[in-house]
Parts: structure tokens; sequence; C-alpha cells
């Protein structure tokens, strides 16, 4: 099997809000073509790990590759696609006039934009509610334009912060299996969850606790090597807590 190529490369990142650190010394590669999970608790970090990689921020040590090439770079913004935790949206606007604004932002137009427009409201089952204003949506379904607009330009690397936080367990099965169809066309995911479901779904895990990567592996190899039955256990080993 060909050895998968490092899309991600974070190197030695520590990050310091004042006098709080918020992320320590955090080393690790993410590949080509994989669902990466990065789970913790609450506070844990991931938001300001993911930002960095998505661009909208900078270690205060180290270094974030993505491509090879070192982030922050205006370069990569087409590559990538994020979702945010809390939704980026137009409320005053409808769903399609959102659309339509990211779709020009990426410089996606015409019929183009039309057929992807299309295209991601279909798959985050939103189709019907197109033209209604942002405003009148309920949290999940702004959850899901987030993630439809995150798509739209086919991003090579998807960035999701929280994404189906206020999904329901049907849709958040649909979201999961779009998911792994990304994968199949060769997309590389990074996915932060603090649901420990989601995480047996990733491909690799990353376990984060107060800033520090205390584990990554598969969601196998994390449970083989805690004995553990369930990943939520596993966390709680590496974490140094007495079963
Ligand atoms: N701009 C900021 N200024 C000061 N402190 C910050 C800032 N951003 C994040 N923090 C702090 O950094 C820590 C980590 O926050 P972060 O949002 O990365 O955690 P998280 O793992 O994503 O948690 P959650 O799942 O609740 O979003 C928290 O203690 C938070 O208060």
């Amino acid at each position: 099997m060909k050895e998968s190529e490092v899309c991600v490369s974070i190197k030695n990142v520590s990050k310091s809000f004042g006098k709080h650190q918020v992320l320590k010394d955090i080393n690790l590669d993410i590949n080509e073509g994989e669902i990466f999970g990065l789970l913790g608790p609450s506070g844990a970090g991931k938001t300001t790990l993911v930002k960095e990689l998505a661009g909208l921020d900078e270690p205060s040590k180290g270094e974030n590759y993505l491509f090879h090439e070192k982030m922050p770079s205006l370069n990569l913004i087409k590559r990538i696609g994020y979702m945010a935790q809390s939704d980026a949206l137009y409320e005053e606007l409808s769903a399609k006039e959102n659309l339509q604004f990211f779709s020009e932002l990426y410089g996606l137009k015409g019929q183009k934009q039309a057929q992807r427009i299309e295209e991601v409201m279909e798959l985050v089952k939103l189709s019907g509610d197109i033209t209604k204003l942002v405003s009148n949506y309920s949290g999940g379904m702004k959850r899901r334009l987030s993630l439809a607009i995150a798509l739209l330009h086919e991003p090579e690397l998807l960035i999701l912060d929280e994404p189906t936080v206020g999904i329901d367990p049907v849709l958040r099965k649909s979201i999961w299996k779009a998911f792994s169809d990304l994968k199949a066309q060769g997309k590389t995911l990074i996915v932060t969850t603090h649901v420990m479901d989601e995480a047996d779904k990733c491909d690799r895990l990353g376990l984060i606790r107060d800033g520090k990567l205390i584990a990554v592996g598969t969601p196998e190899e994390l449970k083989k090597q805690t004995n553990s039955v369930t990943i939520e256990e596993a966390f709680l080993v590496f974490g140094g807590v007495e079963r």
C-alpha cells in the first residue's frame, strides 16, 4: 500500500493567552485522506488548535504546516474548508443568499455556483428551506448550513469544529455518512468533538486534555493500550484517572 502523504503537520505548537497556556508543545501529523478526530473536554484547547490550522490564529511557539506550507498562508485558503464552532452566517439573508455570498468569495460563479449550492444543500438535507431567512432557522439548521458553506468550494481539507452539535441522531448519522463519502473522494477531515460515539467513527484520534496531546492512535489502538471497552474509558486512563 502507498504511504499516505502528510497533509497537516503540527510542530512544537504552544499557545498562551496572557499567562494562560492553552496549548502545550503539540506535535502531530495528519495524513491525507483520513478522518482525524480531536477529542477532549470543554476548554481543552481543540478550538484554539483548529483555528490555527485554519489560519485564523497563530501559535505563540512552534509552527503549523498544511500541504508543506507554513500557516497562516493566503495561498491555502481555497484548499481549506473551515466550519467554526459558532455559526458565521448572515441572519438577515436567506440561506441561498448566504451560499451565493460565500460562493463569490471562493470565485464560484454562474452554472457551477448554482450546481454546487444545490449539491451541498442536498447533502445537509436543507434543499426545502433554501429560501428561508437564516434568522428563522433552528440551531441545528444553522449548523448544517455552516457545513454546506464549508463544502461549497470542494476543499481538499475540511476543518470542522463540533460539526454535529445540536443535530439530531438521524441527521447526525447522515452527516457522518457524508464525511465518509468525502474521505472516499480522497479528502482529509479534521473534526473536533466531545461526543464519544463520533470518536469511534474516526480513523485516528488525538486526545487533548489541558492543552496537551495525551494520546494519538486509532480508536481500537487507544482502547487496546488502556484495556478499555470504550473510548471514554480510554480517555480517562490516558488522563491519569483511576478506574
Ligand atoms: N482569545 C482568547 N483569549 C483568552 N483565552 C482564550 C481565548 N480563546 C480561548 N481561550 C481559552 O483557552 C482555553 C481553551 O479554549 P478552546 O476554545 O480552545 O477549548 P475547546 O477544547 O475548544 O473547548 P470547547 O469544546 O468548549 O469549545 C479555554 O480556557 C479558553 O477560555
